[in-house]
Parts: C-alpha cells; sequence; structure tokens
C-alpha cells in the first residue's frame, strides 16, 4: 500500500468528492481534518469508503482520559483506518484510547501528534517548553510507544531520530511534505516526499500541494513515481 495521505482540506462535501474521484485509491489514502468534518460529519466517511478509501480521521483528540477514549471510540466504529490524538494529553489520556480500542477489538490505528509541524523552534520555546524541539519530539514519541500506541505524527526532519531511538515498525505518520517547487505556506518543518521516505517516514501526508494542484491526479503520480516501492 502506498505511504501517501493526501488532506481533503476542503470546505464541503462536493469539493471533497470532486476532489478523490481525481484520485487513484491504489495510489493513497484520504484525511479528513476539522475542516471537512466539522461541516459534513460522519456523513462523509461513509463516502469515500463508499469510494474504496481508507480514511485518516485526524481531529487530534486531546482531553480528559475518558472523554478522548469515548471519541476515539466512536472514530473507530464508523471504519477509519487511522485516528490520533494529542500527546500532550499525557499517559493516561493515550492509554484509555487505546484500551478502548483493545476492549472492543477495532483494528484502527491510534497514533499521537508530537510538536505540529507547523511549529519552529522559536513557537515551541514560547509555549513554555525550553528543550530543544527535536528532544521534545524524542520525549513525547517514548512517551506515545510507552503508552501502547502504534505511532506518532511528527515532521519528516525527526523521523531517522525516531527511527534509530524506536525502531522501523512504529509508524511516523509525516505532513510537512513538500515537492521541490511547492509553496511552504504555514508549515515550519519541512522535507520533500523522497527525502523523507529516506529519512525513515513510514506515511506522508500531502495537502495542499495535490489538493490545489490544477491536476491532482497528476502530481500524486508524479510523487508516487520518486517514492520507493
Ligand atoms: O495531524 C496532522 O495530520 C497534522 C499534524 C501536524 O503536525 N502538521 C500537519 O500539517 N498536520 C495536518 O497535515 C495536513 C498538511 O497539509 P498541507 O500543509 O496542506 O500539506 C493538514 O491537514 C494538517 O492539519
Amino acid at each position: 500500500m502506498s505511504p501517501v495521505i493526501v488532506a481533503l482540506d476542503v470546505p464541503s462535501s462536493d469539493q471533497a468528492l470532486a476532489l478523490v474521484d481525481q484520485l487513484d485509491p491504489a495510489l493513497c489514502r484520504v484525511k479528513v481534518g476539522k475542516e471537512l468534518f466539522t461541516r459534513c460529519g460522519p456523513e462523509i466517511l461513509k463516502a469515500l469508503h463508499g469510494r474504496g478509501f481508507e480514511v485518516f480521521l485526524d481531529l487530534k483528540y486531546h482531553d480528559i482520559p475518558n472523554t478522548c477514549a469515548q471519541a476515539v471510540l466512536a472514530a473507530a466504529e464508523q471504519g477509519v483506518w487511522m485516528v490520533n490524538v494529542h500527546a500532550s494529553g499525557g499517559r493516561r489520556m493515550m492509554e484509555a484510547a487505546g484500551e478502548v480500542l483493545e476492549q472492543h477489538q477495532l483494528p484502527t490505528r491510534l497514533i499521537a501528534v508530537t510538536v505540529l509541524t507547523s511549529m519552529s523552534p522559536d513557537d515551541l520555546q514560547e509555549t513554555g517548553v525550553t528543550r530543544p524541539l527535536q528532544e521534545q519530539v524524542l520525549h513525547l514519541a517514548r512517551l506515545t510507544r510507552d503508552s501502547g500506541l502504534h505511532g506518532v505524527v511528527c515532521s519528516a526532519q525527526e523521523a531517522s531520530i525516531l527511527r534509530d531511538a524506536l525502531g522501523s515498525d512504529f509508524l511516523k505518520v509525516t505532513p510537512g511534505i513538500r515537492p521541490a517547487d511547492s509553496e511552504v505556506g504555514d508549515q515550519r518543518r519541512i522535507m520533500t516526499p523522497e527525502a523523507a521516505m529516506a529519512a525513515g517516514s513510514t506515511h506522508l501526508v500531502i495537502g495542499r500541494p495535490i489538493s490545489r494542484a490544477a491536476d491532482p491526479g497528476q502530481v500524486l503520480r508524479d510523487i508516487t513515481r520518486l517514492l520507493p516501492r
């Protein structure tokens, strides 16, 4: 299966479906995030599943353990392939979320966001975290692994450090992917698709470079061609 996950960051179901109709489910999974889900709700998941796509529901839950676990359960019961929480919610929150999936024998992959790829070292410092950014990512990734989750969201710039520390099987889902000629936008820790795979990313989240392209299907095929088989 392809490591590419296309972020469907568009404001309507019609736009999301028009976009995925240009994508081949053999070449990517898709990600539904806060904008699309808040506007369209679970119906969009059904529509994407019906078109043969595996879905990463990216709502980045961060709440008390019970609330977070029940939200993860609600997501998994809709058949999504992957769901995420914020690692900064802590061990008890992550353990509760993992346990509820186990109790219900649901196969959904559960991962945790370490430090958002839009954050620079200065942005992180400003939140009161004083250790270097890569150390904070590693710290939260260890906590995530020790809490029993399947992997993390991090930037590809940290992927090799996490691969060395936590192994290749621990998922490293990396947004902030930018093909050489594309706009950086609000991302701060970026890498090209091929460099990210070489660094140890297991999955590449790609949004605007595909969704805002004149021919999203062609950009996806071009990226796929650059990746190891
Ligand atoms: O959890 C995520 O998917 C996520 C975490 C993170 O640290 N950075 C990040 O960009 N994302 C998501 O990944 C996507 C990146 O989109 P583009 O910047 O358009 O490629 C967006 O949908 C973000 O919400």
